[in-house]
């Protein structure tokens, strides 16, 4: 049964409720259809986004607390929900702002997102003329509940099939590879910042919405709405749900929701024991949740883009520009005391195809790093293509022509190889035929690329940066890692590329014997500066290379 079948099915199911059950019951499944709405905004910002938030209730109590103040104060609830979604996703766009400034974002968005939660409820407790303080202000006006909970479900079904068509376009698949990989995925020309922030913030809007359904349906707002106890309850009801579905967060909150009305006060603190019991058993034996638990017999990997990818929409060529492939100037980099690079100056013409070498340490990697926009230098200027990259982010750099292999490959491991190289094309600036040696990756829709063995996924990276059409290519130790007759099958591949292209290739790599075969220039890098540069032969008798790299004189 596809999702779209299950969730028709679902809602079928729901509008009849009020007709087969009692007004207790509908006014049950008001709440957890509210109740869904909301752990379906965390979906879209944990689960889709990959952005834990601890603190979601803070966009929940936005929303019904709008609603409250209006009723209370007989201010205009237009008025105040639209103030209400701009807060939420105000602060959505701040939180993870700061959170993807870090490397490792998932503790400060965890802090930043309770702090907020916290804040929200001090200022809720503290205002009393405003809010009613610790009682909360009472709201009432939801009339007819059968009426009110239609309403309801026709609004969750707004929400739910605008993001489902959000989800399944082309925006759905950058997603997918901007919260699994985010690095790959600037590589493939996607901003990931900004995708996984307009996610969030619409997760955050979608919260507020369902805090705003809330108040009517629960009668009462207080400072509780904010409170932790909320936002770890909607992460376990999305946990037994199971995330990135439409289906999954309304019924995990409904089922815990409804669990709660019948049973929570004949088995008052023993339900929250068995929740939690349940919660455990969930995360052990079925991570994906109930909603996933349909998914080990549906064929090929779990994640799938949408079939939007199937169909880029090129964007506009950036890459023909004058002047040398890269020129880099007085390029310097630090790391607290450790200078590692030190005025380097570098040019590497379109076409050519350049080695850089030097002992462990030398700086290559922070170079190429420097160059591919992963690094910021400390002074000096990049130049690509003539064009000036210096603060340029790698996403923009990738627009100017440059395409980068890591030296573990960095593709998408959940995804089929055939899904990568769809991914790589997205939002290339022209469609690239790749050779008929890529056939079997690009075929391949069963597999997850992380199970590929190692030559393999350092094949289909190749493939993915060659989808990308690019000018400048930048590979960090490409061999590494391989055995001999595939270390020799993938050089043979970069001189065709080299060849059929036309691309200029930057290579960091240590096996002389490759560097030997690859190099039009060998450019040696020793303590952050350039010492030599020039053929294979000429930097093999210069003794100031002798004396550095190799040790002799
Ligand atoms: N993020 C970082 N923070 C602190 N120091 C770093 C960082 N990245 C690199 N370094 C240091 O910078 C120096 C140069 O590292 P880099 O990886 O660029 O050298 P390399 O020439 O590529 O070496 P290798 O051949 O061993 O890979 C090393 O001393 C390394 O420890």
């Amino acid at each position: 049964m596809g999702p779209a079948v299950r969730f028709a099915l679902l809602l079928v199911l729901l509008a009849a409720a009020p007709f087969g059950l009692s007004a207790f019951a509908v006014a049950t499944l008001t709440l957890g259809l509210c109740n869904g709405l909301f752990a379906y905004g965390l979906d879209l910002s944990w689960g889709r986004a990959g952005l834990l938030s601890v603190g979601h209730a803070s966009f929940f109590g936005l929303g019904a607390y709008a609603v409250a103040l209006s009723q209370e104060h007989g201010w205009p609830l237009a008025v105040l929900l639209a103030a209400a979604l701009a807060a939420a996703v105000g602060i959505a766009v701040l939180v993870v702002r700061i959170g993807l400034a870090s490397r490792v974002p998932d503790a400060p968005l965890i802090l930043l997102t309770i702090g907020v939660g916290l804040l929200l409820q001090h200022a809720a407790n503290s205002l009393t003329d405003l809010t009613g303080g610790t009682n909360g202000l009472s709201v009432s006006g939801r009339g007819v509940v059968s009426a009110y909970y239609l309403t309801l479900v026709v609004v969750a079904a707004v929400v739910a099939v605008t993001s489902v068509t959000v989800v399944r376009s082309r925006f759905g698949a950058r997603l997918i590879a901007a919260s699994r990989n985010p690095e790959r995925a600037a590589q493939a020309g996607i901003d990931p910042v900004r995708v996984r922030t307009a996610a969030f913030a619409v997760g955050a809007a979608v919260s507020a919405v369902a805090g705003a359904l809330y108040a009517p349906a629960a009668g009462l707002v207080s400072p509780q709405v904010f409170g932790l106890a909320l936002s770890t309850s909607v992460l376990v009801w999305l946990a037994l749900g199971g995330r990135e579905s439409t289906v999954g967060p309304f019924l995990g909150a409904i089922l815990i929701t409804a669990g709660a009305q019948m049973l929570g006060s004949t088995w008052q603190g023993w339900y929250v024991l068995a929740l939690a019991a349940l919660f455990v058993l969930v995360v052990q034996v079925a991570p994906a949740g109930l909603a996933g638990l349909a998914r080990p017999w549906a064929r090929g990997p779990a994640v799938k883009l949408p079939p939007a990818a199937a169909a880029p929409r090129h964007r506009a060529d950036d890459t023909a520009r004058e002047g040398a492939a890269l020129a880099l100037t007085g390029i310097r980099k630090s790391f607290g005391p450790v200078d590692v690079l030190c005025g380097v100056d570098l040019t590497v013409e379109d076409g050519r195809t350049v080695c850089l070498i030097g002992p462990n340490g030398a700086g290559k990697s922070t170079l190429l790093a420097v160059v591919a926009g992963q690094l910021a230098p400390d002074a000096g200027e990049v130049r690509i293509f003539g064009a000036e990259a210096t603060a340029l982010p790698v996403q923009d750099r990738v627009r100017l022509g440059v395409g980068r292999m890591f030296q573990i490959p960095s593709v998408l491991t959940a995804l089929s190889p055939a899904d990568n190289i769809r991914l790589a094309r997205l939002d290339a600036p022209r469609h690239v035929e790749l050779p008929a040696e890529y056939d079997d990756l690009a075929g391949d829709e069963t597999r997850e690329a992380g199970a590929l063995p190692l030559a393999d996924r350092r094949r289909l990276e190749l493939a993915m940066v060659l989808a990308g059409a690019p000018r400048l290519m930048l590979l960090d130790e490409p061999a590494a890692g391989l055995g001999p007759d595939d270390a020799r099958a993938l050089v043979h591949e970069l001189k065709q590329v080299s060849r059929r292209t036309g691309c200029a290739l930057v290579v960091v790599e240590h096996d002389m014997a490759i560097v030997r075969e690859l190099a039009d220039d060998v450019v040696v890098l020793h303590e952050g500066q350039v010492i030599a540069h020039g053929s294979m032969d000429e930097i093999a008798a210069d003794p100031a290379v002798r004396q550095a790299y190799l040790g002799v004189s």
